[in-house]
């Protein structure tokens, strides 16, 4: 084996496919059903049905079956991040390459600085993040994403070293921005359904698109991101992607949203993570922590508390007149 990837849902799974063009990949997955179809029928029916798997991935539920590989892919949900990493041998000092999209509830820490918390902070941290729906990722269909590390030689090796002919990482030293870009572009994403699901047109979606990203670069900035990574791929990027269809989990729970249906109905009919639906209320949070006001999130948060859509929407639009 010579990479490690945490995480048997769609996004594990995906890029443990694209890993396993050149190299041996362990896949250590949570649910027993996971593990003997990725190792018996090379198919993850769960969350990714359909695509058939190299066999180049060996899946596992023994955690510490991870200490034989020296650099780890976690791809586990941002809420269940901690109690992850802390069941699994960090004592063999792995790179980490932080692949979820979200902040911790309670903590307000964003990905890398939960593995701070949870191993130290000398432990080598990178986030990959971009507009990457799984499942294209999967089928080889091409895609390019950020790849972000504090440490520049340890990023270019890692970029390099994550880079297949239809996977295109770009290098950037700017952590923060790379996760806050790919967190709260989850929340926009919901933000995005209900409009569609409402019906309140295609002019609506588009201003929330641009007022989204203003948030998102005003909340980013407050916290030490740059400008123009929130403007690149792991930003701006994956919000168009997942702003604009119903293959994004979060848009598709905010159509949901939009057409009536309730948040726990919605949420209770799957078993797939839409990172947004937790974020909403911890970008608020944290967003207030910072001082920044992020109108559309807070929205967002009071409709999945159950606000009414019309009511919701009508405070959007009574908000002060001001410049651009
Ligand atoms: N699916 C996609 O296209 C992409 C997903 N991501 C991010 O990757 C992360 C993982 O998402 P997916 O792989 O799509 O998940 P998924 O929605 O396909 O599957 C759910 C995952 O959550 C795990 N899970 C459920 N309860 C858990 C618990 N108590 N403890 C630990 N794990 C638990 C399951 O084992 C499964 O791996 C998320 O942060 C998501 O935003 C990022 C880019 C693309
Ligand atoms: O992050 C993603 C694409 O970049 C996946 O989006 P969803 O989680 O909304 O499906």
């Amino acid at each position: 084996m010579t990479i490690g990837v945490i995480g048997g849902g769609a996004w594990g799974t995906a890029l443990a496919q694209v890993l396993a063009e050149t190299e041996h990949v362990l896949l250590w997955a949570r649910e027993p059903e996971v593990i003997s179809g990725i190792n018996d029928a090379h198919e993850n029916r769960d969350f990714l049905p359909g695509v058939t798997l190299s066999p180049r991935i060996h899946a596992t539920g023994d955690m510490g079956e991870l200490a034989r590989v020296s650099t780890w892919l976690v791809v586990a949900p941002a809420q269940h991040l901690r109690r992850v990493l802390a069941a699994s041998p960090l004592e063999h000092q792995p790179t980490l390459v932080l692949c979820a999209k979200g902040i911790e509830a309670g903590s307000l820490l964003l990905m890398a600085e939960v593995v701070a918390d949870v191993a130290g902070a000398d432990l080598p941290v990178a986030i990959l993040s971009g507009p990457t729906f799984a499942g294209e990722v999967a089928r080889g269909l091409p895609t390019a994403v950020t790849l972000a590390c504090a440490d520049e030689a340890l990023g270019e090796t890692l970029t390099a070293r994550l880079a297949r002919p239809a996977f295109r990482p770009y290098y950037s030293d700017d952590v923060t921005g790379a996760e806050i870009g790919g967190a709260v572009k989850n929340v926009l994403a919901i933000a995005c359904g209900v409009v569609e699901g409402a019906g309140l047109g295609l002019n609506a979606r588009a201003a929330l698109i641009a007022r989204g990203f203003a948030e998102m670069t005003r909340f980013g900035l407050a916290r030490g991101a740059r400008a123009e990574t929130l403007a690149g791929l792991s930003g701006l990027g994956d919000l168009v992607l997942t702003c604009s269809s119903p293959n994004s989990r979060n848009f598709t729970l905010g159509l949901g949203i939009g057409r009536g249906e309730t948040v726990a109905d919605l949420l209770a009919a799957t078993r797939t993570v839409a990172e947004g639906a937790s974020t909403a209320p911890v970008l608020v949070e944290a967003a207030r922590a910072v001082g920044v006001e992020m109108p559309i999130a807070e929205g967002v948060a009071a409709l999945l508390a159950g606000a009414p859509i019309r009511e919701t929407v009508a405070r959007l639009l009574a908000r002060p007149l001001k410049a651009e």
